[in-house]
């Protein structure tokens, strides 16, 4: 039988896991600051639970930390791992499944690109994520190991919910993760060294805000129905009017940052026209904008814009109060730049590397 993890409970599900095997529920306390106070890899390290209680455990479940299995590094430091994921499968029949997570070094920053699905239902046009299709809903155990068995684990200092899949489509998994990176008993880590970017889906975005204290990035790409619906399917299922008049209701001027991303499409988002709706849907709110450069992929009519272009909105958000930045591309020529992530050829080419 398939052991569980213990990575990915929270407190609470810790102490019940104790007091369902005859053990005191203060013994769940104990596993929370082995796995995530030291990072410890089996349940014998928990050396002040007995050892008969270890041994209990130990039927039923495991650490359930799993080292990468492949590393790409760029010219410019970015390392792109692959992680095997367990994703919701009830069962260890089915073939298991992959997952890119990026390492982005960066001065006096070190910040992670993290999956929460293998592949992607939301289908936007310039994703190649989306282009690989859903395959599979991450559990907690399979965010947070992306985190917890990273080599460069004790230089993060942010985290960013940027990589395969939308992480309002496993909102679950995704509190559930960042639950356990922010509360006391789990990392302690301030809800500021985290961003979780959505393309905006009914209902689930307002859970999200409710529920978290994180910071919040939505995919703009478009400021009017008619050209987001185009480029995103989603937009028809929340439309960027709603999400912009949902997010109104929310204190983004203190503690807690709003942005938007915005790839820069040649000919297609890109002229005064649209710089001026931009102002206009979100006059009065307090964000800033991410301008992105559209990474190519293949069989898709769409280019990015050029330098100039780029600057140029830029400098007419940040004149119209919008504080907006360009944001450097990184990782491009291993594949590990924003969008560019799939890993539905990956476990043939990993073959055919340690056949050679
Ligand atoms: C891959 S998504 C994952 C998070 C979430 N699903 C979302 O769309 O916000 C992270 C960011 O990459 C952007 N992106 C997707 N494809 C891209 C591409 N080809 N070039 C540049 N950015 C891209 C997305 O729009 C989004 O802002
Ligand atoms: S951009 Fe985000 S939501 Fe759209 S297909 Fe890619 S991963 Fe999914």
């Amino acid at each position: 039988m398939k052991k569980k993890s213990l990575l990915g409970m929270t407190l609470a599900e810790l102490k019940d896991v104790a007091t369902s095997l005859g053990m005191p529920a203060f013994t769940g306390g104990q596993m929370a600051k082995w796995i995530y106070g030291n990072h410890v890899r089996t349940i014998d390290e928990m050396t002040n639970i007995s050892k008969a209680n270890r041994a209990r455990l130990a039927e039923s479940y495991e650490v359930g930390c799993t080292a990468p299995i492949d590393a790409q590094h760029s010219k410019d430091g970015t390392i792109k791992y692959l992680f095997p994921v367990q994703t919701t499968r009830p069962d260890d029949s089915q073939p298991v499944k992959f997952v890119e997570t990026v390492y982005i070094p960066d001065d006096d920053r070190a910040t992670l690109c993290v999956s929460c699905e293998v592949g992607c239902k939301m289908n936007c046009l310039f994703c190649q994520t989306g282009k690989q299709g859903f395959e599979g809903y991450l559990t907690a155990a399979d965010i947070l190991n992306q985190i917890y068995s990273l080599p460069e684990v004790d230089k993060l200092t942010n985290v960013v919910y940027m990589g395969q899949g939308e992480p309002m489509d496993n909102l679950d998994n995704v509190l559930r993760s960042t639950e356990i990176l922010t509360a006391d008993y789990g990392w302690a880590w301030s809800p500021k060294r985290i961003t979780v970017s959505s393309v905006g889906i009914k209902d689930k975005l307002k859970r999200f805000i409710e529920e978290s204290d994180c910071h919040v990035a939505i995919s703009l790409h478009a400021p009017n129905h008619e050209l987001r619906a185009e480029l995103m399917p989603a937009e028809k299922g929340m439309p960027i009017e709603d999400i912009v008049e949902l997010l109104r209701n929310y204190d983004f001027a203190h503690q807690r940052r709003l942005s938007f991303e915005y790839i820069v499409f040649g000919g297609v988002n890109d002229t005064p026209a649209h710089a001026r709706q931009i102002v206009k849907l979100l006059k009065g709110l307090d964000c800033r904008i991410n301008l992105i450069r559209f990474h190519q992929i293949p069989d898709v009519p769409l280019h990015g814009t050029d330098e100039r272009k780029m600057e140029e909105l830029r400098d007419y958000l940040t004149a119209h109060g919008i504080f907006t930045t360009i944001r450097a591309s990184r990782g491009q020529d291993i594949f590990a730049a924003c969008g560019l992530l799939s890993t539905s050829k990956k476990i043939g080419a990993i073959r055919h590397k340690e056949e050679r």
